[in-house]
């Protein structure tokens, strides 16, 4: 058997929509791996019962297969699904590393992060790795269709989740088709503050960075609160907000005195529209990490 624990993540950073990740130290998955003849999947943890266990429609069934590798595959999960905390994505970075271990494949995590994307393809409609590759790699990442790049990035960070549910298919929906010029150039100088916040390790560049015009505005009118919760967080001292992934959770970068203040401001701003809600005091962190054989 092999045992992988693989983080939650945060994609976008509201000015990387499709490009950049953030693994976060906490919460995570863990998944299990058996050799078996065929497929077969359990879950348990939270939200397990809102997962199928059939494989054409886990995620890890589709990392099983591209990997031509049948398991008896236990998830236990701590990343809640549709959260925007990339709880699939953690499902199918764990599934990857383990069974790329368990049939001794030989891949790198750099090539399991397009095998581990055929997983998102399942509940998104679209192999978009924006958090498979940080699930995978850790730090903050930048994925294209060149590859991932990837920053050992130490940032503090909140991340809040209500108890609403967006689903990534939804959440893609509402996303503009196209966007002019002046958001464009708006975009590129936030994306580029945003990497270079992340290289200089310096929470105000990262948050400055965040800013975007285009995706976020429409994917926070799925989130009851959010103009609410925003305005506490950086009213108690956030240097940025955004939507994480496709929402509902809501994402703050901050210095590693404020999260607790942060963070209590954004769930008292939850509670205000009657929305519960859990925040999770973290930072960028490492990737899957195997430690079981
Ligand atoms: N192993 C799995 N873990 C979590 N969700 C899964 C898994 N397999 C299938 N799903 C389905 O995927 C959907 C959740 O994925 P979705 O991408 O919407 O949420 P998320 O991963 O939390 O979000 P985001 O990618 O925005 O961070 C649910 O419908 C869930 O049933
Ligand atoms: N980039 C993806 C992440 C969610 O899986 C999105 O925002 O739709």
């Amino acid at each position: 058997m092999v045992t992988v624990r693989a983080p939650a993540t945060s994609a976008n950073l509201g000015s990387g929509f499709d490009v950049f990740g953030v693994a976060l130290d906490r919460p995570a998955d863990v998944v299990h791996v058996e050799r078996a003849d065929r497929t077969t999947i359990e879950v348990t943890g939270v939200g397990s019962q809102y997962i199928p266990t059939d494989p054409n429609r886990n995620v890890v069934g589709a990392v099983a297969e591209a990997l031509d590798a049948p398991a008896h595959i236990r998830i236990d999960k701590g990343v809640r699904p549709s959260s925007g905390l990339g709880s699939s994505a953690a499902s199918s970075a764990a599934a990857a590393l383990a069974l790329n271990e368990l049939y001794d494949r030989g891949l790198s995590r750099e090539e399991l992060v397009p095998i581990a994307a055929e997983g998102e393809a399942v509940v998104s409609g679209e192999a978009h790795a924006d958090n498979v590759a940080p699930a995978l790699l850790g730090g903050f990442t930048v994925a294209t269709d060149e590859g991932v790049t990837t920053i050992d990035a130490d940032i503090p960070l909140v991340a809040c989740l209500p108890e609403i549910v967006v689903s990534t298919r939804d959440a893609r929906r509402v996303v503009p088709k196209q966007a002019s010029i002046d958001d464009l150039v708006h975009t590129v100088g936030r994306a580029a503050t945003l990497s270079v916040g992340m290289c200089r390790r310096d929470p105000r560049l990262v948050g400055a960075g965040m800013d975007d015009r285009v995706v976020t505005p429409a994917r926070a009118e799925l989130i009851t609160g959010y103009d609410e919760v925003r305005s506490a967080a950086l009213a108690a001292g956030a240097d940025g907000v955004t939507v994480s992934g496709a929402g509902p959770s809501i994402l703050a970068v901050c210095g590693s005195n404020d999260r607790t203040r942060v963070a209590a401001a954004m769930l008292e701003a939850f509670d205000d529209v009657d929305v519960s809600a859990q925040a999770y005091k973290t930072r960028v962190g490492s990737g899957a990490e195997i430690f079981e054989f």
